[in-house]
């Protein structure tokens, strides 16, 4: 932490209605460097009574906030904007920290989570209503759209500025006024926002990061009609619990869940290439992505050739602590998540997969996994079934169009898949056979503020950027205007 220029950017208290908050009875909980398990530092605990005092804030804070002009809003939102930017060091540094990735990809991150914030500033001031041609005689007919108002938002560890700001950005743009749970593993980056936040200028109570016990904290937010929305990024298996904890008080609900994306490479393609694309898709951010490539299908032309280029490609892949120059793959996020990388790699090689790369000796510290590489995946195994999160590569060889098509559909998550090949016709039949939200073809980078993100099945509910990310923090209110003087027709 004594790295930063700017230390004010590390608070380890929660931010409450413009004032610094420790947990009552000063309750904290240690903050972990994944690389060097060192604690970095301790964050605030509050209390339920405290979360609830913070509802309150947010709730208080409402009605003005929805009142400002949007240029008012806007104003806020782009000096924010502006000062992610100008911190961008410490940011990423602070995340690399906490995260553990790369610090280039910290630094990319922060340059992402700044992106929609400015979207967002400017994308609300198109966020037209409607005129409605009348059916009714002598009424004119049409609609505006009202912020909802208060909207809780519980992020992850893995994007731990970009998930916050892209649905921040987009509620407070809106209108909203916004409660941030961050994850427990990597707070300081939300905390660090917080500080920003002030110092952008958004009044008390709009912009709130509240810290706490993960249960205890959704289940107030859940329990609570003064918070209207709930937007959580995170894994399938926590959004389906606060699915069913919002529905008692029937809040609008956006969900950004795990995903289980396919790379299919098509027989066209070359092969080099598409083996680069593939480390690429597979290894960002070590393979803790809701996007990361987690089932290889390569048409069984290409297969052998591919595997040879892929492995041939993996020795450029260098692990040690995110703060080392060089380093492109950082620590997991903690042992548990090691722990449960090695269980899929001996469940696939227990049922007959190959393992090609892959060394756990060679680790550099207990949360360390080293990238590996496994050929001939099956189905039943749980590396193909599961969203992995870890820099494993699971490849297996498809024959006919139609079976790929239904083996990339045969899984519960439908967020992203990736298709590398030429042939239009091959790659048409995929992109609308493929059951996924998002489908880049020829591209590994997919995501930015223009970009629907989101998925189908139980990969989530909504979209997130784009025009439609306002959608989630905003209800329309129709109106009739009756009994007009010859309004018919008009
Ligand atoms: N679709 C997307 O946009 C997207 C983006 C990033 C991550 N993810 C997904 O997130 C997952 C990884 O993140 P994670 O491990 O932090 O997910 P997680 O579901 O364990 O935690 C996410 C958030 O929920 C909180 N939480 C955990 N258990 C809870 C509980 N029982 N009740 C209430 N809240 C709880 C955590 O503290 C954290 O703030 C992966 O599945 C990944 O695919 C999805
Ligand atoms: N890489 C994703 C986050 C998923 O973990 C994004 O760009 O939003």
């Amino acid at each position: 932490m004594h790295m930063l220029k700017d230390p004010r950017l590390v608070r380890q208290l929660a931010y409450v209605n413009g004032k610094w908050v420790a947990g009552n009875d000063g309750q904290d909980e240690a903050v972990i460097d994944p690389a060097s398990e060192d604690t970095i530092g301790r964050c605030a605990q509050l209390d339920s009574q405290q979360i609830e005092q913070a509802i309150d804030a947010a709730h208080a804070a409402f009605p003005a906030w929805r009142a400002l002009s949007l240029d008012a809003r806007s104003v806020i939102l782009n000096t924010w904007h502006d000062l992610l930017l100008e911190n961008k060091e410490d940011l990423a540094r602070l995340m690399t920290l906490e995260q553990g990735k790369p610090l280039d990809e910290s630094r990319g991150e922060i340059d992402y989570a700044a992106s929609f914030i400015r979207w967002f500033a400017e994308e609300a001031r198109r966020a037209y209503g409607d005129t409605i041609p009348s059916h009714i005689a002598n009424a004119q007919l049409g609609s505006v759209r009202e912020p909802i108002g208060v909207a809780a938002l519980i992020t992850p560890w893995n994007f731990p500025c970009a998930m916050i700001t892209r649905k921040a950005a987009a509620a407070l743009a809106a209108g909203c006024t916004v409660l941030v749970k961050p994850a427990g593993e990597t707070p300081f980056s939300a905390l660090a926002l917080a500080e920003l936040a002030e110092r952008a200028g958004f009044p008390s109570g709009v912009f709130n990061v509240i810290t706490g016990e993960p249960q205890m904290v959704s289940q107030v937010l859940c329990a609570s009609d003064k918070v209207k929305a709930l937007s959580f990024t995170g894994s399938t298996r926590v959004g389906r619990l606060l699915l069913q904890q919002a529905a008692t008080t029937v809040k609008k609900c956006s969900m950004e869940l795990g995903g289980n994306a396919p790379f299919i490479v098509l027989p066209d393609m070359d092969v080099e290439q598409a083996a680069q694309a593939a480390i690429d898709a597979k290894f960002q951010t070590t393979g803790q992505d809701c996007l990361a490539a987690n089932r290889i299908f390569v048409h069984r032309s290409l297969y052998e050739p591919f595997l040879a280029a892929f492995a041939r490609r993996m020795g450029e892949l260098t692990v040690g602590s995110g703060l080392v120059r060089g380093v492109n793959q950082g620590p997991l996020i903690n042992a548990k998540a090691v722990a449960k990388a090695q269980e899929l790699v001996d469940d696939a090689v227990t049922q007959g997969a190959r393992l090609l790369v892959g060394d756990q000796a060679q680790a550099p510290g207990r949360n360390f996994y080293m990238p590996t590489l496994l050929a001939d995946v099956t189905a039943d195994m749980r590396v193909y079934r599961e969203e992995n999160f870890a820099p494993v590569a699971g490849v297996l060889a498809w024959d006919d169009l139609e079976q790929l098509i239904s083996q990339a559909n045969d899984t519960e998550y439908g967020l992203a898949a990736y298709v590398y090949g030429y042939d239009m016709r091959q790659v048409w039949r995929l992109l609308r056979g493929l059951e996924f939200g998002m489908v880049s073809v020829n591209s590994v980078k997919m995501t930015g503020p223009p970009v629907p993100f989101g998925g189908v099945k139980q990969s989530g509910l909504g979209r997130e950027g784009s025009r439609h990310g306002l959608d989630e923090y905003s209800q329309i209110k129709y109106y009739c205007l009756g009994n007009l003087p010859s309004a018919s027709g008009s």
